[in-house]
């Protein structure tokens, strides 16, 4: 017979007392997903987090959903677990994938990570086609497009809701713009558009918030350190790329989207979208 607990909690599992939404981090157990699940079991937006990985996610399930915050931890552990991991949710943020090593660009991620993202947003289009999408693994050039064209196939298409996470870049920015002038970065907002990789990443610092000038010296100086912030960290972090700072942005990112289906109408962030803004200038430079 089994003995009384004296417990008075019938399920012995947290309920979490907010409302909130639900999010699935797929590639939790890695060098960004654990400080990026840290970081959303402290978002109030949050009320039942997803930890999915193949391998780990129940130590790192353990270990995270012993924080008093309001959000619900649960993990999944492997492909059988995918599609539970998924059903319902609101919010996906993929850092699934591998890291680049010294001496390597983000092109040469493409044949691993690309597979693995055709995966998961397979099993997405399937289990929470109307989600958001956060996608994080590098290539972000070529992992956006690839999720793109499955959820074409899959009939799931939304280009509003499929994201390449470029955050870090305008993190990466508004330190540096900071530093240079002696500001406190959170008073300074440097919009960067294009994409994640080299030359793609293009810091307008012509539209700093608040407005400010740079002379020639600080442009290429600042231009080339955001565009380089990447390989910056790995020379002196011992083989691994920038996870902290990375899964910090990753959240800064998913809050705004919260905030977002939330319905706030004050959020504009920069991301890697589809976009035609190409194709008119190309159309009017024919016409004319
Ligand atoms: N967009 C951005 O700003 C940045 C992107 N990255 C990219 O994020 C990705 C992850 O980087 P790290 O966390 O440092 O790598 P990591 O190797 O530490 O972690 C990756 C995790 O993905 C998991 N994983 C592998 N295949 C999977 C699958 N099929 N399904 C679910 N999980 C799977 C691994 O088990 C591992 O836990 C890399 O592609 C990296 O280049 C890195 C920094 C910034
Ligand atoms: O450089 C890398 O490979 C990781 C990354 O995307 C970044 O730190 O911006």
């Amino acid at each position: 017979m089994e003995e009384d607990s004296g417990l008075r909690l019938v399920d012995c599992r947290a309920k979490g007392g907010s409302s909130g939404f639900k999010v699935a981090i797929l590639g939790a157990a890695g060098g960004i997903g654990q400080p990026l699940a840290m970081l959303m079991k402290m978002n109030p937006l949050v009320s039942v987090l997803h930890l999915y990985d193949v391998v780990n996610t129940p130590g790192v399930t353990a270990d995270i959903s012993h924080m008093d915050t309001g959000a619900v931890v649960r993990g999944f552990l492997k492909q059988t677990e995918l599609e539970n991991a998924l059903h319902g949710v609101d919010l996906v943020i993929i850092p699934a994938g591998v890291p680049r090593k010294p001496g390597m660009t983000r092109d040469d991620l493409f044949n691993i990570n690309a597979g693995i993202v055709k995966n998961l947003c397979e099993a997405i289009a399937k289990s929470c086609p109307n989600a958001i999408v956060n996608l994080i693994s590098n290539p972000v050039n070529s992992t956006v497009p690839i999720a793109a064209e499955v959820f074409k196939k899959a009939g799931t298409y939304d280009p509003r809701k499929l994201m390449g996470v470029t955050m870090l870049d305008v993190v990466r920015a508004n330190t540096f713009v900071a530093e240079v002038l002696g500001l406190d970065p959170r008073d300074v907002d440097v919009p960067v558009v294009g994409g994640h990789a080299g030359i793609t990443i293009l810091p307008l610092l012509s539209q700093v918030k608040p407005h400010l000038s740079f002379n020639p010296k600080e442009i290429d100086y600042l231009t080339d350190r955001i565009q380089n912030g990447g390989t910056e960290v790995v020379e002196v972090k011992d083989s691994t790329f920038a996870t902290f700072v990375c899964a910090y942005a990753a959240v800064k990112f998913a809050d705004a989207c919260l905030r977002g289906l939330r319905g706030d109408s004050d959020v504009v962030q920069c991301a890697f979208v589809a976009s035609e803004v190409c194709h008119k200038s190309s159309i009017v430079k024919e016409k004319s």
